[in-house]
């Protein structure tokens, strides 16, 4: 099992320092949150900023972009260092293109679907992913409730087969939750909050302690 912080709770004001302090505790990847403030609610951060981190990550960044359109901007992140790239499947309409402009550029390709979009929504494109990301709140917002996508979960993991394809589940995850998806069929799990929280730069236990408190409460379905 995978375990991704999402910086979207990181202090914004120390970004390489607390992605060094993440993976210094335990973290595998680093989930990287880009908002729009037009596909979704919010707004984040761009390109820039993920060539900055770059320097201060040493395993993988994997970056979610909330943002529509997606295309224009995927070199922009591919050359940022991005190792994953992951597009809404609802973010346009050529899903199937997009993916391919992912791979073009040297990144891994992930799709995500928000919580209304079925599985079946990325069933031709099973080929094409690395990745596929089930959003487990609707995006724009870290702290947000956990809906559960458990029969999503499973029929992505029958559709995917023996396809060497990510599942990640993305918002509310935490050690009371983790257990659900993991028993499911997820193999990451981003998780923003439950990270971050008692923590910081100058105190980061706690990232180790909450890290771990994840990943043993999954591990019992998913080691
Ligand atoms: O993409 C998103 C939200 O849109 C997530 O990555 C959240 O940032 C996860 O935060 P928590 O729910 O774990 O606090």
């Amino acid at each position: 099992m995978k375990i991704a912080p999402s910086i979207l709770a990181a202090d914004f004001a120390n970004f390489g320092a607390e992605c060094e302090a993440i993976e210094a505790q335990g973290a595998d990847w680093v989930h990287v949150d880009v908002m729009d403030g037009h596909f979704v609610p919010n707004i984040s951060f761009g390109p820039t900023t993920c060539a900055a981190i770059r320097p201060h990550i040493k395993g993988v960044m994997d970056v979610h972009l909330m943002i529509a359109p997606v295309d224009p901007y995927i070199d922009a992140f591919a050359n940022a260092g991005a190792d994953v790239i992951t597009a809404h499947v609802e973010a346009g309409p050529h899903i199937h293109r997009t993916l391919q402009a992912i791979r073009g550029a040297g990144a891994k390709a992930g799709v995500a679907l928000n919580p209304s979009t079925p599985a079946e929504a990325v069933a031709h494109l099973l080929d094409l992913t690395d990745l596929i990301c089930v959003m487990t709140v609707n995006p724009g917002f870290g702290g947000q409730k956990f809906i559960d996508m458990s029969d999503k979960i499973k029929t992505l993991r029958s559709m995917i087969g023996d396809r060497p394809v990510h599942i990640e589940i993305d918002g509310g995850v935490d050690p009371s939750t983790a257990p659900i998806v993991a028993q499911a069929g997820a193999d990451v799990l981003v998780a923003g909050s439950a990270v971050f929280k008692g923590g910081s730069v100058s105190d980061p236990a706690p990232y180790g302690t909450n890290i771990k408190a994840i990943r043993e409460a999954a591990a019992g379905v998913y080691a």
